[in-house]
């Protein structure tokens, strides 16, 4: 089978997209090969730091490799907390992130989120860059246990539950991730 570098550290992105490329590619992370620096994302945007993530992979261990940036833009909050989704409440804490956009949309009618994901494949020298998009609304409350991050208040438009109560298959199917691989995917096979 084909390997996949993803310049990731982040576990349940790797179980997202392993489950999502099974019996395709197998997908190697960061540690998988020997590399345990958190990569700076000094970019402000997804792509940016996408880039940064795939690009120190190549300088560091000259292997092509793909990236993945990606966070919750909350329109009644300036699509905040976007670039900076992992540490929005000063810390890694999923629940305080979570707990500080409950606080700061607490009240607000606007409930329009989105998630985005920003693929970086560095193959030969060329950066590609592949987008994901899913629309959703913020619930007043968490529901969930499943995924990780934000899927807790996190309800994908046309769907009534969010997506820590769906099955990783299903949001496989749909999400930001899900988009964004799949057309990497499809350029790699072209
Ligand atoms: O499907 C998702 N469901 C819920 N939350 C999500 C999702 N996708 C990203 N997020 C949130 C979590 C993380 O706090 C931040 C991503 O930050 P981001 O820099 O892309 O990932 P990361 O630092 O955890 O791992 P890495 O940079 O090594 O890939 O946005
Ligand atoms: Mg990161």
């Amino acid at each position: 089978m084909k390997k996949l570098v993803f310049a990731s550290n982040n576990q349940h992105k790797t179980e997202e997209i392993r489950a999502a490329l099974a019996g395709e590619y197998e997908v190697l992370n960061l540690q998988d090969i020997g590399c345990f620096a958190d990569i700076p994302e000094t970019a402000d945007t997804f792509e940016g730091n996408a880039s940064l993530k795939s690009s120190y992979v190549v300088a560091h261990f000259n292997l092509d490799c793909f990236a993945d940036d990606s966070g919750m833009e909350v329109e009644a909050l300036n699509n905040e907390p976007g670039v900076y989704s992992a540490r929005y409440s000063g810390s890694r804490d999923s629940a305080e992130n979570i707990r500080l956009v409950l606080k700061n949309l607490q009240g607000n009618n606007n409930r329009k989120a989105r998630f985005k994901t920003v693929i970086s494949l560095m193959q030969d020298g060329q950066n590609h860059i592949f987008e994901g998009v899913i629309e959703g609304t913020i619930r007043e409350e968490i529901a969930g246990s499943k995924g990780f991050g934000y899927d807790p208040i996190f309800q994908p438009d046309g769907y009534d539950v969010t997506f820590a109560e769906m099955d990783m298959a299903l949001k496989n199917t749909i999400s930001h991730r899900a988009i964004a691989l799949k057309k990497m995917i499809e350029f790699l096979k072209a």
